[in-house]
């Protein structure tokens, strides 16, 4: 796969696949197209030349909002909440992306993140960064993914709630099955949370493999600036 923006040529020769309940982490310095892969995956605002497949159906054509209905839920860099908006249509935004379009906030959002469950009310822009990317990986939740899409959920946070946010991610891959493809600049955390990895360089795959095979070599080589 092959992806674009504009005449800019931003990946190459991009062979990537995860497995069915599998955590995968996505590497590599800054700028070097992370992003890009992810929204190549949900076709968001990129151009893309190859095939992409979900569960072997080729979904390379279909607009965004399909491929969210077939499964494939995101939580952007940054978030991207609505400050304005309360915790429950926050989530509730999420909704649009359910194939059935029922509006509720799922039994799965109020086990996982206790304090959303009992703050429904409160305005996202009063929460923590922590409680704001519990929140953004609530809002995906509210489609029923089954497989998650995860940009940087770690930037920006304290280092303590970092391990929340690998808590969940565990519970969500190993309670439901959930697929995870996490974009990731700590290693440490990239190494805790995935089974699998793939370094990305200048927009093409440099290294990849089971998690094991993550060598500091690898690490100084495509990821220390
Ligand atoms: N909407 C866009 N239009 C044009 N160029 C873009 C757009 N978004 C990203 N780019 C460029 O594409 C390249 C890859 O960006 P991308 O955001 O995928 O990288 P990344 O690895 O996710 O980086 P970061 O870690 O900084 O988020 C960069 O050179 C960036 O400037």
């Amino acid at each position: 796969m092959d992806a674009y923006y504009g005449a800019s040529h931003v990946l190459r020769d991009i062979d990537f696949s995860v497995q069915g309940g599998e955590i995968v982490s996505i590497l590599g310095r800054n700028g070097v197209g992370k992003t890009t892969l992810l929204k190549s995956i949900l076709g968001l605002e990129v151009r893309t030349l190859g095939t992409i497949t979900l569960d072997g159906k080729d979904i390379t054509g279909r607009p965004t909002y399909l491929r969210a209905r077939a499964g494939i839920g995101y939580v952007p860099q940054g978030r991207e909440l609505i400050p304005d908006f309360s915790i429950r249509d926050n989530i509730l935004m999420g909704c649009y992306a359910r194939a059935d379009r029922r509006r509720l906030v799922p039994d799965l959002v109020r086990d996982l993140f206790p304090y959303l469950r009992d703050n429904l009310g409160r305005r996202a822009g009063l929460l923590s960064g922590g409680q704001q990317q519990q929140l953004a990986i609530a809002r995906a939740l509210a489609s029923e993914p089954r497989i998650l899409l995860l940009d940087e959920p770690t930037e920006g946070i304290q280092p303590n709630i970092v391990e929340q946010i690998e808590d969940t991610i565990q519970r969500l891959n190993k309670q439901i099955g959930l697929t995870i493809v996490l974009v990731e600049q700590n290693v440490k955390f990239a190494r805790a949370a995935s089974q699998h990895f793939c370094v990305i360089e200048k927009g093409e795959i440099a290294a990849s493999g089971a998690i094991d095979a993550l060598t500091d070599d690898i690490v100084r080589k495509h990821m220390t600036i």
